[in-house]
């Protein structure tokens, strides 16, 4: 495999990657599709519009020019939004060279098609090794060079283990998995629960409500990614529970972010990417198409299509019937 990395969107993440693997002595290229933006990146060592007053690693090279950044990868991570991860990697398909294994790092579900990312990964890459990385993981705090540990899947463990030595650094701890469909449903699941908990928090629901949030919602995400294929230990792990506290407790994520607007009434055209968004919709559509109990994820939808209001899907919530917490219906 040879030693240089590409990394392909030049926003939050995938800016902290790439900064991270140069700052620890990789070769990386960092491709963005706006050349100004790619530009200013270059001159000033930073970027303002997504990782505001970070110095980046000098080491870095930047590029506008998508083939000739992936000429001689022999990794590359694809880190633009989750619906446009398709479209990244279709034009890139016929360019790659034979050895060069391709990681996701989005996270969501393709509303065109309800694949996972490494779904869209395998089908459009047949002959490479793909993977996806995932984990509790905020770009500000990998981009800080603060510790961080994430979960690297792919369907051969080795490839995974190899990947895992080839990104882990002093600053990145990355764990192998071969389970690329449950880290994938994790990481897209839990977007959708973070948004839920930012409306607890938004308004003033309490801790104890939010706690309640979260544990329900990791039963939540279980049972959905369960029934989908996931396995058990990986929904535990960093890349489902880890990444579900995270972004279930904290402001700096857009999930949470964009829930609690919601919560405080606020007007939400200026938000950033909140993947859970978009992700609702069609979390939702696959969980009632495969008969999966979501009500979180069905009220999250609800709310944010507009066929409900905060207090509707609150009362909604609470007057569920009752029933055992691991999921047995009474007798
Ligand atoms: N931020 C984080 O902490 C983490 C994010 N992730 C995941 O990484 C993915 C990317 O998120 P993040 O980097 O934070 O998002 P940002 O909103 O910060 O940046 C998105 C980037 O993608 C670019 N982009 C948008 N559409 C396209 C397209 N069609 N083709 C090419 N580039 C495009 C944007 O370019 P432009 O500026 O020109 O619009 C921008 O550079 C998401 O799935 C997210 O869930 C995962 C872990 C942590
Ligand atoms: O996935 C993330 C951290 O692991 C980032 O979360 P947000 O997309 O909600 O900011």
């Amino acid at each position: 495999m040879s030693n240089k990395i590409t990394v392909l969107g030049s926003g939050a993440w995938g800016t902290a990657l790439a900064s991270n693997q140069a700052v620890n002595g990789k070769t990386v290229t960092l491709w963005g599709r706006d050349p100004a933006q790619m530009q200013l990146m270059r001159e000033s060592g930073r970027n303002d519009k997504y990782l505001s007053g970070v110095q980046l690693s000098t080491n870095l090279t930047f590029s506008d020019d998508l083939l000739e950044s992936i000429s001689g990868a022999g990794i590359i991570l694809l880190v633009t939004p989750a619906q446009t991860l398709a479209d990244t990697a279709q034009k890139i398909a016929g360019s790659i060279g034979s050895g060069t294994v391709i990681i996701s790092c989005a996270k969501g579900i393709d509303q065109n098609t309800g694949e996972t990312m490494g779904q869209i990964l395998h089908r459009i890459f047949p002959n490479h090794q793909v993977a996806t990385l995932s984990g509790p993981s905020f770009a500000i705090d990998v981009a800080s060079n603060l510790p961080t540990a994430v979960t690297i899947a792919a369907d051969e463990t080795k490839t995974a283990l190899a990947l895992c030595a080839a990104l882990s650094n002093k600053n990145l701890r990355c764990y192998a998995s071969n389970d690329q469909l449950g880290v994938d449903y994790g990481g897209a699941l839990k977007n959708v629960l973070a948004i839920a908990a930012g409306i607890v928090h938004g308004r003033s629901l309490g801790a104890s409500a939010l706690a309640a949030l979260t544990t329900r919602g990791f039963a939540e995400l279980q049972r959905v990614a369960l029934a989908l294929g996931a396995q058990a230990e990986t929904l535990s792990g960093l890349s489902g529970f880890g990444d579900l506290v995270l972004t279930c407790s904290s402001e700096k994520s857009r999930n949470f972010a964009y829930g609690a607007a919601i919560g405080r009434g606020e007007d939400l055209t200026q938000m950033k990417l909140a993947e859970g968004v978009k992700t609702a919709q069609i979390a939702a559509s696959i969980a009632q198409n495969n008969n999966i109990d979501a009500p979180l994820i069905f009220a999250v939808n609800e709310l944010l299509s507009g066929s409900i209001n905060v207090d509707e899907a609150i009362a909604q919530l609470m007057a569920r019937p009752l029933k055992s917490e691991a999921g047995i219906k009474p007798a």
